[in-house]
C-alpha cells in the first residue's frame, strides 16, 4: 500500500479547482490506457465539490466515462435523497456522458435492499466487462467522503458491512445516517481501485481526519481504505487538515 498523498487548500473552492485538474488527468490517462474511465461517486457534499469546475472542463472526454455510485440510498431516482439525482443535478445534466454509461440502482428494487445490492453487483460486472466473481473490479477512481464518525460510503462504525470480504456490493437497513436503507461498495472494491480520493472540507471533521490519516484508527471504516496497488489521496481544506502531523499536506502538483 502506498502512503496517502494529502493535499490541502485554503478553501473548498480551491479544493474543487484541484480536483477538476486531478480528474481530468486521471480520466485522460485511463482512456489512453484502456479506452474508458470508470468512476464511482459518493453522495453528501462530494458531487457539488467534484463537479464545480469539472462540469465546464472542455478537455475531458466525457463520452468515455462510466459513472457508478460508491453508495446509494434505496429510493427512487427522483427522490431528493437519491445520490443518482444529486450527481445528475451537479454533473450528469451538464456533460455528455451517455445515459447507458451511468450505472444506477434499479428503481424496481429499492424496497428490497438485498436484491438491489445483488442487482447492482451484476450491473457493475456487466458494465465493466469483466468477470468479477473471483476478484473485485478495479475502478479507475473512487470518490469518497467521510462522516464525523469515520464512515465512508455506507460503511458505518460497528456495523458488519465494514468487514464484508466476499461481496463487492452489500446493503444496510439500519444506517445511522438517514435514510436507513442503502447499498454500498465494500472495502475489497475500494482497495482494488487505481485511485481512491477522499474529499473533506468545512473543518468539522479535522479530528476524524487526524484519526484516519495519521492514526489509521481501524475503529473508523474510512481507515480500512488502503488500496493494495492504487493511489490514496486526500483533498482537504486547511481547516480540515490542521491537525495532521504525520502525513502532512504536500504541494499539489500533477
Ligand atoms: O450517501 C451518503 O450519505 C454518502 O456517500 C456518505 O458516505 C457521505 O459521503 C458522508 O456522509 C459525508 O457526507 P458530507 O460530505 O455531506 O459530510
Amino acid at each position: 500500500m502506498q502512503q496517502p498523498k494529502v493535499y490541502s487548500f485554503p478553501n473548498a473552492d480551491q479544493v474543487a479547482q484541484a480536483l477538476d485538474k486531478f480528474l481530468a488527468q486521471a480520466s485522460a490517462e485511463a482512456i489512453k490506457q484502456h479506452g474508458r474511465f470508470s468512476v464511482a461517486f459518493s453522495g453528501g457534499s462530494l458531487p457539488a465539490t467534484a463537479a464545480k469546475y469539472l462540469k465546464d472542463n472542455k478537455s475531458v472526454d466525457f463520452g468515455k466515462w462510466f459513472v457508478f455510485f460508491s453508495d446509494e440510498r434505496c429510493v427512487e431516482h427522483t427522490d431528493a435523497e437519491s445520490n443518482y439525482k444529486l450527481v445528475k443535478d451537479e454533473l450528469l445534466s451538464h456533460v455528455p456522458i451517455p445515459d447507458n454509461q451511468v450505472i444506477r440502482i434499479s428503481e424496481s428494487l429499492v424496497n428490497d435492499s438485498k436484491l438491489a445490492a445483488e442487482d447492482y453487483d451484476l450491473q457493475m460486472s456487466k458494465a465493466l466487462g469483466c468477470d468479477i466473481v473471483n476478484q473485485p473490479p478495479a475502478f479507475d477512481c473512487i470518490l469518497l467522503g467521510i462522516g464525523p464518525d469515520g464512515h465512508t460510503c455506507s460503511l458505518f462504525p460497528g456495523h458488519p458491512q465494514v468487514e464484508e470480504k466476499s461481496k463487492w456490493v452489500t446493503f444496510i437497513d439500519d444506517s445511522p445516517k438517514p435514510p436507513a436503507s442503502r447499498i454500498t461498495l465494500t472495502i475489497p472494491v475500494l482497495n482494488q481501485a487505481k485511485n481512491v480520493v477522499f474529499v473533506v472540507t468545512g473543518g468539522s471533521k479535522s479530528d476524524t481526519v487526524k484519526l484516519i490519516v495519521d492514526g489509521r484508527d481501524q475503529a473508523l471504516p474510512a481507515a480500512h481504505v488502503a488500496p493494495s496497488e492504487g493511489g490514496l489521496y486526500w483533498f482537504l481544506d486547511d481547516a480540515t487538515a490542521k491537525y495532521l502531523t504525520v502525513n502532512k499536506p504536500a504541494e499539489f502538483k500533477l
